[in-house]
């Protein structure tokens, strides 16, 4: 349903992606791993049309994707990116509050806290109130309040312990298989990757260098593949 086809960005002489391609189906979950400064944000602000890319194409179900996806996606934001100022329910209502009245929009935040974990008594809590976990869970929950077609999971486990990082990312498989949506999550927590993944895609110098499922993964013979999944150091930089 995305199609990302040649994709190119440069900022000044530094290019970030150099052609890159990938295939999101209907229902699934990919995720793409990468080092850090390999390009992931830019590629995921390029799909939402935040960045302008200096070629290739990204198609949303055969178009060019435009402003209807703008109303189609959910996006779980690093650090979870509440606004600090408004409570937790108008934060998880905030798109629902230009759709529906107040009153039922209030209904659905309630809901979709709920389905992450978190009681009413949080509704009315200001974000400064909350734990990092359960900041992350009302992102969550904000992030599927329209009940969005495609979902983008911005390194969803940031700043979480282990055991909270696990349960969010329990969480956001559930959420995935229970809705239907495709995910695309980028990160570099090998944790999340074998939770949330049908298929991984790692990007390496501007392109997808690899990419098939996790048990494939496992079984690759790329060796900086390897590397990246074992979080050893390459080779060549072994005893600096
Ligand atoms: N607006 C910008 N102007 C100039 N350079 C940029 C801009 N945005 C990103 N870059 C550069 O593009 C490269 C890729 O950045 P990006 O944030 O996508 O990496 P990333 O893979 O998401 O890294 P990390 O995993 O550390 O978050 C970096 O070298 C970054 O400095």
């Amino acid at each position: 349903m995305i199609e990302v086809r040649g994709l190119a960005k440069r900022f000044g002489d530094k290019t970030v992606l150099d052609g890159v391609d990938l295939t999101l189906g209907q229902g699934e979950s990919l995720v793409v791993i990468g080092g850090s400064g390999t390009g992931k944000s830019v590629l995921l602000r390029c799909i939402l049309g935040l960045e302008r890319a200096d070629a290739g194409s990204i198609m949303w179900n055969g178009a060019p994707i435009g402003p209807d996806f703008m109303d189609r996606f959910g996006m779980l934001f690093q650090n979870a990116a509440l606004f600090d100022s408004l409570p937790i329910w108008r934060n998880v209502a905030f798109r629902l509050l230009r759709r529906m009245p107040r009153a039922q929009a209030r209904q659905v935040a309630l809901a979709k806290l709920a389905r992450v974990g978190l009681g009413p008594e949080v509704a009315d809590l200001y974000p400064a109130a909350l734990s990092g976990g359960m900041r992350k869970r009302a992102g969550l929950a904000r992030a599927i309040a329209a009940d969005p077609q495609v979902i983008f999971f911005d390194e969803p486990t940031t700043g979480l312990d282990p055991i909270r990082a696990a349960s969010i990312n329990r969480l956001i498989r559930e959420i995935v298989d229970e809705t239907g949506a495709s995910a695309i999550t980028i990160t570099h927590d090998m944790g999340s990757v074998r939770a949330i993944a049908d298929r991984v895609a790692l990007l390496d110098q501007g392109r997808i260098r690899w990419q098939g499922t996790v048990v494939q993964m496992d079984a690759a013979a790329d060796s900086y593949l390897q590397d990246f999944i074992h979080g050893r150091a390459p080779q060549s930089q072994s005893g600096v």
